[in-house]
Parts: C-alpha cells; structure tokens; sequence
C-alpha cells in the first residue's frame, strides 16, 4: 500500500489509517503452575475468528495520545468499564510504538468494538495488536513483524496471536507462536454473557481449586497432536472431541450460569460448548455454516447474544490509509 505523507506545502494534514484485528478462541489451553512472575506457563492452539475490531489512528497536529469508543461499535456498551487513558491497551500500545519510533506525531485512535469485553476473546488484545500496525503505518516506523511482535509480547500475553492470525500453537505465557497449517474454515456460535470475567481472577481460581485439591500442574510443553490434525482436516466432528480448556472450571466456579450455557448450546445441536480463553463467552462449534447460522438464530429467540462466526481468519491487517 502507497504511505500518503502527512505535510503539505508546510499545512498539518492529518492521515487516517484504519485497521482490523480479529478476536479469538482457544481451542486448547493446557495451564502450567504459577510462575515466579505471576505469570503460567501455556500450552495453547489459537484460532482467529471473524469478529474483528477496528482501529482508526489519526494524526494530530499537537503531541499525546487520545482514544474514543467509535458509535459504530456494536457492542452494548452501557455500563461497561474501559478506560480511555493509558490504562486503555490500545494506548499502551501507541505510547510503545511512539518510543521506537523517529518522527511519532501526536495520534488519536478510534475503536470500533465488537469483540465482547472482558469475554476472553482477546479484544483489548486485538484493539493493541491493530494500533500498533496502525502507529507503525502512521509514523513510517518501517518495523518488520517481528519486531512487532515482540513489541506486541510486552503488552499482553495474547496480543503477538491478535498481529499473527490464523491458526497457532502458543507456548510460553501464549506469546511464542508457531503458525499451524490449518485453512479449513470451521463454523462457530459465540454466546456472549452480559457481565465480564477478569483474567487474572480467572486464573487465581484455576491456582485456588487446584491447591484445594492437592494437585500439582504439570508443565505444558505442547498440544495434543490430535488437536492440530482435526483442524488440519478441517473435521469438527473430530475437533470436538479433543477439545479443552484447564481454565473452564475457574470460570465456572466464578459464574456458574456458564455450565447451562454450555449445556443448552449442546442440547440444540452444536458438537460441543467450552469457554473461550478466561471466558465468560461460550464458544459452540457447529457441524457447518448453515448450522451454526441456525443454532445463532435459535438462541437469539431464546434470549441470548449469539454469533456465528467462522475460523480461521488473517491476522491485523491495515483496510484504509487516507489524507484528509
Ligand atoms: C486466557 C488467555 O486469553 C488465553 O489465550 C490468555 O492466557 C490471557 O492473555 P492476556 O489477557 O493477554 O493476558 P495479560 O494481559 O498478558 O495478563 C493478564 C493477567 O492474566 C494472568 N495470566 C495471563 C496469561 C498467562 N499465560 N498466565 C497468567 O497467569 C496474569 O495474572 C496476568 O497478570
Ligand atoms: N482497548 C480495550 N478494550 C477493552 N478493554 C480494555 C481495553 N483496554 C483496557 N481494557 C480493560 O481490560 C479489561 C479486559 O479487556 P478485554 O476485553 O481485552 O478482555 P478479554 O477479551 O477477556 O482478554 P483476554 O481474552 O485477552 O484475556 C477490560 O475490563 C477493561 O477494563
């Protein structure tokens, strides 16, 4: 894509470049003990679905970072906390790229939410993920992905996957990243909750239940190869047989509501519910488009916010680079 330049004849011309992230599911997540660092180990498999978030950075004539929630948002967004200072993640994530950074301007990132909050499908993480190849765009930063992503670990665990998509094994605290060969698309229904589920909470429960019961975590060191070949095979009917999340039962500890979730989405023909990540959104895998499209339409009559989506997807990708 051409790079517009921002001056002209000595007049600010502010320039607009807009972003998309997707939001993600875990198709495995295998938790280690705490670290050290607070920090636990993970053995995961990520998948990218078709719920993106939108970053629009523009450039600003005077220095600092400013962000706003778009109106096109359309998520319901009454009563819901996110910051817009710098605890936002999207400006942690200009204020990082502004230092690696020659000639930063001052910017102001728009973003358009869609990907549930707090749900543990990684949106903050993806909002992160789309400012920074926004901000590497905007200044001319000329970064490679790696030093992305690198720059993305230091923001959060799941931001490097937001920048990467597709299909990935994640080992580390989720961070090192192995893209897996897996373009058969699978069809989801997310049921979004109306409340948030902390992720660090999520994961002191997981520490909690397992002290209780005497348990010792082992150390992950890799994902079930079975996992990476339904996804391979693009087969659910496999895929929702090996499917887990460890932090399942510290969601459902902390919203026990989630278990009858799971349970109505399976009585009304999904293959299998589980958590997404820390949760609280249930991901349903369904046997193939029209039926998750089906299975949506079901659970919206019911009551429910319901999805369907389809994964995997490509990773942060820049939709628009214009002057005003
Ligand atoms: C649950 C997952 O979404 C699965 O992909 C991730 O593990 C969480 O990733 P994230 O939200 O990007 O997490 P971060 O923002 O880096 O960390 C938030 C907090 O979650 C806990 N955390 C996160 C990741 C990890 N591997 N171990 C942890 O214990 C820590 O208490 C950490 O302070
Ligand atoms: N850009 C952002 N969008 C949403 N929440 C943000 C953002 N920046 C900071 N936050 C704060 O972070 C909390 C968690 O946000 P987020 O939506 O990323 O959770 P999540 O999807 O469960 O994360 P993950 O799946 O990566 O664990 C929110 O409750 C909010 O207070």
């Amino acid at each position: 894509m051409s790079r517009p330049v921002s001056a002209h004849q000595g007049r600010f011309v502010p320039r607009t470049v807009k972003v998309r992230a997707p939001g993600k599911v875990n198709v495995s997540l295998k938790v280690g003990p705490l670290r050290p660092d607070g920090y636990h180990s993970v053995a995961s498999v990520y998948l990218a679905v078709s719920l993106y978030e939108e970053v629009a950075a523009t450039s600003t004539p005077t220095p600092g970072i400013t962000v706003s929630i778009s109106p096109d948002s359309t998520l319901e967004l009454d009563g819901v906390d996110i910051p817009l200072d710098e605890r936002n993640l999207a400006y942690k994530a200009a204020a990082i790229m502004a230092e690696v950074s020659e000639n930063p301007t001052g910017v102001h990132l728009e973003i358009t939410k869609r990907v549930p909050v707090a749900g543990g499908m990684g949106g903050g993480s993806a909002d992160a993920a789309a400012t920074l190849l926004a901000c590497d765009a905007l200044w001319d930063s000329g970064l490679s992905r790696e030093e992305l992503a690198h720059l993305a670990a230091e923001l959060g665990a799941d931001v490097p996957f937001s920048l990467l998509g597709g299909t990935a094994v994640g080992l580390g605290v989720g961070d090192k990243l192995s893209p897996a060969l897996a373009k058969a698309q699978m069809d989801w229904v997310l049921v979004c909750a109306d409340y948030g589920l902390s992720t660090p909470e999520v994961f002191h429960t997981l520490d909690r239940l397992r002290d209780a019961e005497g348990v010792d975590a082992a150390e992950p060191s890799e994902v079930d190869a079975q996992i990476l070949q339904a996804l391979r095979g693009g087969d659910p009917e496999a895929l929702s047989r090996v499917l887990v999340n460890d932090l399942q039962r510290a969601s459902i500890e902390l919203a026990p509501q989630l278990r009858d979730t799971i349970g109505l989405g399976e009585s009304k023909g999904a293959l299998a519910g589980f958590v997404s990540g820390s949760g609280p959104t249930v991901a349903l895998l369904a046997h193939n488009q029209a039926e998750a499209r089906r299975l949506a339409e079901e659970l919206g009559h019911l009551g429910h916010t319901a999805l369907a989506v389809h994964g995997p997807v490509p990773g942060a990708r820049i939709t628009s680079d214009t002057l005003h």
